[in-house]
């Protein structure tokens, strides 16, 4: 286990109050601090209700006891605690290495505060090292895809090990897209919102609230900037 993950979703882990409603992200990092949150809800006898960002997430959070609801089932996430692929020096960030940035997207948008939790090696000065998951539906994937090759965004349909296409939880493909040299990410972002076929994008501008850094320690605060 990656140590800077392990400090960082401790950090945050502190940060959850009594009675949250908590949002809880997917991957690696996010995995941890699911870990974690079960341990202090049972030694604290928390009460914390959960909602998930992914199947995988629901099924791991309900093995370690935490209660999961639907996210339809709440008017509103206090706290959503997640993982990100790359961040940069505002806080805006690319999501959905794992696949899961639709979902993530759409608890982000209904929580109150957004905390990341990251090792060091994910920030960086400008967007772009990591590739941007656009989430595209089947029907005339292709179409989309041949665009976003007009586009001078050398797009990559995600496979999966046995060579298929990767299908994401809401039966999605995925493309990822390279945005070195793209200027104006906001613009960028819009633009593939307004693309007929795509579901949803990894860009995630403006939505986290508090970044913890696993190696250092460090706790940046959007509004601090
Ligand atoms: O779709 C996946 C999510 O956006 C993850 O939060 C992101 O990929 C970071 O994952 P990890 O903590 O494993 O690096």
């Amino acid at each position: 286990m990656n140590d800077d993950k392990v400090k960082a979703a401790q950090m945050a882990v502190e940060l959850i109050p009594n009675q949250a409603i908590v949002g809880l992200g997917s991957g690696s990092t996010a995995s941890i601090f699911i870990d974690l949150l079960a341990k202090r809800a049972n030694e604290e006898a928390m009460d914390i209700t959960c909602v998930a960002t992914s199947v995988q997430t629901s099924q791991l959070a309900l093995g370690f006891g935490l209660k999961v609801v639907d996210i339809d089932a709440v008017d509103r996430i206090d706290v959503t605690v997640d993982g990100a692929d790359e961040v940069d020096g505002q806080l805006n960030g690319i999501k959905g290495g794992g696949a899961a940035l639709l979902f993530e997207k759409i608890v982000a948008s209904n929580s109150t505060k957004n905390i990341w939790v990251v090792d060091s090696s994910k920030q960086h000065l400008n967007l772009g090292s990591y590739r941007l998951p656009v989430e595209v539906v089947k029907f005339g994937v292709h179409h989309v895809y041949n665009y976003l090759k007009t586009r001078d965004l050398k797009p990559v349909y995600r496979q999966q090990e046995d060579g298929n296409y990767l299908t994401t939880d809401s039966g999605n493909y995925i493309i990822d897209v390279d945005i070195t040299g793209q200027k104006d990410l906001p613009q960028l972002a819009k633009d593939l919102k307004e693309l007929t076929g795509v579901v949803e994008h990894g860009l995630f501008i403006d939505v986290c609230d508090v970044l913890l850094v696993g190696n250092t320690g460090q706790a940046i605060y959007k509004d601090q900037l």
